[in-house]
């Protein structure tokens, strides 16, 4: 039985679409290069900048035109019963079908002469329901049987703004009070102790002092959570060995009050670049960026593998992320995923701890690469996650896994590894 209590498309009934009228052209253009591959983000941001002179609410319903035709794609073409669909068609078929606009104005504003038929009822199939690849909604229906539907709902609605507090700099309640004298409110998040949730329409966040002076981040608040979960403290010795663009390595250099030692790893040369200039922007002296992968037997107290992964938990954040994934991305990742946990549990000293994280839903990248894990490292054993701390509800089967659809985040998965005092 379907658990469904949320409906993803009640959203559409209350946007500004009227203020389409006269962009059916921009928008049609913009359209076009979705459906062809390019990006949603990339090509929405170029039609604002290419026209600047728009009103803001004219700015408000391209974005939501563009990025909810990107996401709607197969239910709307379900709707108009064609592959085939153009771009105005599409764009009718959402703002009528989806979006209880009156057909003649619906019409109108996608820049056609008149309404095109639709199907009524609903789509006989997750996959369509959902507007995902046939792939994917099977994938989601074997990993999270009946709360499939509910979970890909979820997928089909921006995810909130969530900010993660430096707790070197202020409290999260200083925080608060902080941005609410720059015009933005916050509530505290549900999870993490360190999450703020903005409230009220997309503030521009990259223009406030206080992200400037290293106040805060942006930080999914699952993610934050994998942060938590290796319980680094001052003085401590930790790795973080996919390290990227530096997220979780700010939030393990607050924990250890710029004490200590962190390392930071990345293939990613880029990533790293940022990640240096965000550590000094957040006054953390301590960080180490790794150009090299460190060598094995480092002998840290706590390893942070982050590791790369089909990032299936995060779908909410590209409406058009789905559709342009293929089957393989399930497996692609598990080779290296297995490397990097086994480079993980070399580097971490006896009684040390390693947390093998990813962003995704998908047993073969994340229980299976455990098991597979502990059946070669008897010297390991998984621990509860976050004991003493994280709340019941973040747990299942011992390992923190956090969705959308329960949790309000984006979908993580974490296990917490020991590695023995001494063999034997
Ligand atoms: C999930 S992202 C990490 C995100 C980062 N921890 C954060 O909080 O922002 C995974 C990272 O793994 C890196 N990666 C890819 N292959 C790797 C490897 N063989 N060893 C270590 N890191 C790798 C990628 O470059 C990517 O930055």
């Amino acid at each position: 039985m379907s658990t469904v209590t949320f409906n993803p498309l009640s959203r559409l009934s209350s946007q500004p679409w009227s203020a389409l009228d006269g962009l059916g052209p921009v928008v049609s253009e913009a359209l076009a290069r979705i459906l062809s591959g390019d990006p949603a983000e990339r090509v929405l941001d170029r039609t604002l900048r290419a026209h600047r002179e728009l009103p803001r609410e004219g700015r408000q319903a391209l974005k939501e035109a563009v990025f909810n035709v990107g996401l709607w794609r197969r239910r709307l073409a379900f709707l108009l019963d064609s592959e085939g669909a153009s771009p105005p068609q599409l764009l009718f078929a959402l703002l009528h079908g989806l979006g209880g606009v009156p057909a003649r104005e619906a019409a109108s504003w996608a820049g056609l002469e008149a309404p095109v038929p639709l199907r009524t009822g609903e789509p006989p199939s997750l996959a369509l329901r959902a507007s995902l690849p046939d792939w994917l909604a099977d994938h989601f229906t074997r990993e999270l049987g009946t709360e499939a539907e509910d979970f890909c709902a979820h997928l089909n609605v921006p995810g909130p703004i969530t900010l993660r507090v430096n707790p070197a700099r202020l409290s999260r309640e200083a925080l608060a009070a902080r941005l609410a004298s720059e015009g933005v409110a916050t509530r505290p998040g549900s999870w993490s102790p360190l999450a703020l949730q903005v409230e009220g329409p997309r503030p521009n966040l990259y223009g406030l002092a206080s992200l400037r002076e290293g106040l805060f981040e942006v930080q999914d608040e699952g993610s934050q959570l994998l942060g938590l979960l290796v319980e680094a403290r001052p003085g401590e010795t930790v790795l973080d060995l996919c390290a990227g663009a530096g997220g979780k390595t700010l939030q393990l250099g607050a924990a250890m009050a710029d004490s200590g030692r962190l390392m930071a790893y990345d293939p990613d040369a880029e990533r790293l670049d940022r990640l240096q200039q965000r550590a000094s922007r957040a006054g953390l002296t301590r960080v180490h960026v790794l150009r090299t992968p460190p060598a094995p037997g480092l002998g840290v107290d706590r390893v942070l593998a982050d590791v790369p992964c089909s990032e299936l938990g995060s779908l909410r954040r590209g409406p058009d992320l789905r559709f342009r994934l293929s089957p393989d991305v399930l497996s692609r990742f598990i080779a290296t995923q297995r490397d990097i946990l086994a480079r993980a549990a070399d580097a971490v000293r006896l009684g040390g701890r390693v947390v093998y994280a990813t962003c995704t839903v998908n047993r073969a990248e994340n229980q299976d690469v455990v098991a597979d894990f502990l059946r070669a490292r008897p010297d390991f054993r998984r621990v509860p996650p976050g004991a003493g701390w994280l709340p019941e509800a973040c747990v299942q089967d011992g390992f923190l896994f956090v969705t959308p659809h329960r949790h309000g985040t984006d979908g993580f998965f974490a296990a917490v590894l020991e590695r023995a005092e001494a063999v034997g």
